[in-house]
């Protein structure tokens, strides 16, 4: 397979003991860009996620991830790509920064370890062990070691599960940094709002197979969708829907002549899209 993007796929299938997990993907994702693969638990996110990081074998389809193919990768591709996995233990005895200056050692061009804990925010946390951090420091530990290598695509499954919104904020901020300088990334999550601030593109995978694939604004069509326009006439709740809400609003200004009472205008959010194609794809 010729391939210019960071990550190819074609037909991809995966099953576990006749369970059809992944099947039959096609996905291919440009150098750069922020892709967000959102889907139900079990849809097959993270099977086909550690496909592509060449933690698990598929039963066919072919993928290229930076130009190679997973299943024969070797550690210098290794040292290419950032993982954060869904759930990674161990190191419990070891200090914060112990842990970050080990694995600095295995790349060879490294973050600076004291860059990388200042950025996800540990920095009171250096001299902790790692038994005592929180689950949400935990998971920024697991992100302080994904991007450490400097990599050139970084998967994130389920980067912020556990994060208080703050915290949250600040890996948005990180995550659009990286992106900024260059990293392709590759995201699972669940949260919808995740997916709108950060990707550029999201696929949507329900029961292994992709069902949407599109920039968060115009999923499943969400571009197209009726607004609901609602106001007050004599203090009585009113709602219109519409696909022309700024004609409607025109009309209610001349008629109020100014200010319309209690004048709210709704879009269904990326998460009642997300919804709407799931429902109508399981
Ligand atoms: N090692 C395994 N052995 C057998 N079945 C598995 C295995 N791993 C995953 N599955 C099954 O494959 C399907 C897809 O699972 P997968 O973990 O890829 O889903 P997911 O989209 O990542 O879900 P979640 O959002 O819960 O993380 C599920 O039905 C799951 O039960």
């Amino acid at each position: 397979m010729n391939t210019t993007a960071a990550v190819d796929v074609r037909g991809l299938r995966k099953s576990y003991d006749g369970t059809t997990a992944v099947g039959g993907i096609d996905l291919e994702i440009a150098h750069g860009e922020v892709f967000a693969l959102l889907g139900p638990n079990g849809a097959g996110k993270t099977t086909t996620v550690e496909i592509l990081e060449g933690y698990r074998k598929r039963d066919s389809g072919e993928v290229h991830v930076l130009g190679i193919d997973p299943g024969d990768a070797d550690l210098r591709w290794r040292a290419r790509i950032g993982i954060v996995l869904q759930n990674t233990g161990g190191h419990d005895d070891l200090s914060v920064e112990e842990v970050i200056r080990h694995f600095a050692l295995y790349y060879p061009d490294a973050r600076d370890p004291d860059e990388v804990i200042a950025a996800v925010g540990l920095d009171g946390k250096r001299d902790t062990r790692v038994r005592q951090l929180s689950g949400g420091q935990r998971r920024r530990l697991d992100v302080a070691l994904g991007i450490l290598g400097r990599p050139e695509l970084l998967f994130l499954d389920e980067p912020t599960t556990g994060f208080d919104p703050e915290a949250r904020r600040e890996f948005w901020t990180l995550i659009s940094a990286l992106s900024d300088g260059g990293t392709t990334i590759l995201l699972t999550t669940h949260y919808l709002d995740e997916a709108e601030r950060l990707a550029d593109r999201v696929g949507v995978i329900a029961a292994g197979d992709i069902v949407a694939l599109d920039s968060p604004a115009r999923l499943g069509g969400r571009e197209r969708d009726l607004a609901t326009v609602r106001w007050l006439h004599d203090g009585n709740p009113q709602e219109r829907t519409t696909a022309e809400p700024t004609r409607l609003v025109t009309e209610l200004a001349a008629e109020f002549d100014g200010e319309i009472p209690g004048l709210a205008i709704d879009r269904p959010t990326l998460e009642d899209t997300y919804l709407r194609l799931i429902g109508e794809n399981t």
